[in-house]
């Protein structure tokens, strides 16, 4: 989907991003981390051609960017920054329809458009389309921010820090949000975060980059079981590793299907958890109700199966 080749940055004398290539799959979420200063924001930049390039190739689906008018490329890609940055005097509806609008859509297909990605955001749209950004709390800012850069359907999403100022609990909801979209609309994001936790809960493939450099790019689990020597061995952290790796899979990944337990097996006295739960969160509540084993349920809190001790020992264990 896209492949960037030799891609280097220089703002005079200083090379910001130095002779990167990666490629990211379609449908794939992306996400590089690194230390402040290493590159990151400028590579995405790069992408969506806001920066242009000393050398190198960006290929959007075998297109190089530079072939394209910036304004028409932007138009392709969505590109998300922290703070938000929506129109003050514009209302949520109008900031959301802005895209679309450039592009000339109808208005009768610019109000479905709005309307259905307040609702995915959850979002209420009678109640927030007339209002203006100042009157939305961060959080919803932010969703509105993620709606605007979806609404003319591009085919890569560029999210910079996204959730970077919010309090961990609204991040961990929009984390949990976006998860789902990107699943649901099947589209292609590059992330930049400092957070490993959230590029391990979020991503497909992780990008570490050091001082203009890539120096791995791998799924979190490969990355978090063999790291490259140096800084991404410092950065996927010691003592944090096994933990970590448990964040990597949820519960309905590795349960014990109800059908294949043994008829004799008790299920009511054990505490429950939904298979969508990370391993982490499900160690987490074995060690709570000081129990060994729990009992796994689907959205409609069904039972489904069961998840115990022993598995999560062996799924946070050096391979
Ligand atoms: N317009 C510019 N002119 C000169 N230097 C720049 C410019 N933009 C970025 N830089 C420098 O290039 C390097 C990379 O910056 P970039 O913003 O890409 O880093 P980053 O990894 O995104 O950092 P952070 O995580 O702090 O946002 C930094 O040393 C920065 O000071």
């Amino acid at each position: 989907m896209i492949e960037v080749t030799a891609l280097s940055k220089h703002f005079g004398t200083h090379i910001a991003v130095n002779n990167l290539s990666f490629k990211v799959d379609s449908g794939q979420f992306c996400v590089l981390v690194g230390t402040s200063g290493c590159g990151k924001s400028t590579t995405l930049r790069m992408i969506n051609r806001l920066i242009e390039p000393s050398q190198g190739q960006i290929r959007i689906k075998g297109q190089d960017v530079t072939t394209l008018a910036p304004e028409q490329l932007r138009r392709r890609i969505g590109y998300v920054i922290q703070g938000v940055g929506l129109f003050p005097h514009r209302t949520i509806h109008q900031n959301i329809a802005t895209v679309p609008r450039l592009l000339g859509w109808k208005k009768t297909d610019i109000d479905a458009r709005v309307t259905e990605l307040l609702t995915l955001f959850k979002l209420d749209a009678a109640t927030f389309a007339g209002k203006y950004p100042h009157q939305l709390s961060g959080g919803e800012q932010q969703r509105v921010g993620v709606a605007r850069a979806l609404a003319a359907k591009p085919e890569l999403l560029l999210m910079d820090e996204p959730f970077g100022a919010l309090d961990p609990l609204t991040r961990e909801l929009l984390q949990d949000e976006l998860l789902k979209i990107q699943q649901l609309l099947g589209i292609t994001i590059i992330m930049v975060t400092h957070d490993l936790e959230e590029a391990i809960k979020l991503a497909d493939v992780i990008a570490v980059m050091d001082k203009g450099k890539l120096l791995q790019l791998d799924t979190p689990e490969t990355l978090l079981r063999h790291p490259n020597a140096g800084f991404v061995q410092d950065l996927v952290g010691g003592s944090e590793r096994p933990l970590r790796l448990l964040s990597t899979k949820q519960v309905g990944q590795i349960m014990t299907k109800l059908a294949t337990l043994p008829a004799a097996q008790p299920v009511a006295q054990l505490p429950t958890i939904a298979a969508s739960a990370s391993l982490r969160d499900a160690m987490a509540l074995l060690i709570w109700e000081q129990a060994e084993q729990l009992q796994v349920v689907d959205d409609t809190g069904k039972p489904i199966g069961q998840l115990g001790l022993h598995e999560l020992l062996q799924q946070g264990a050096r391979a």
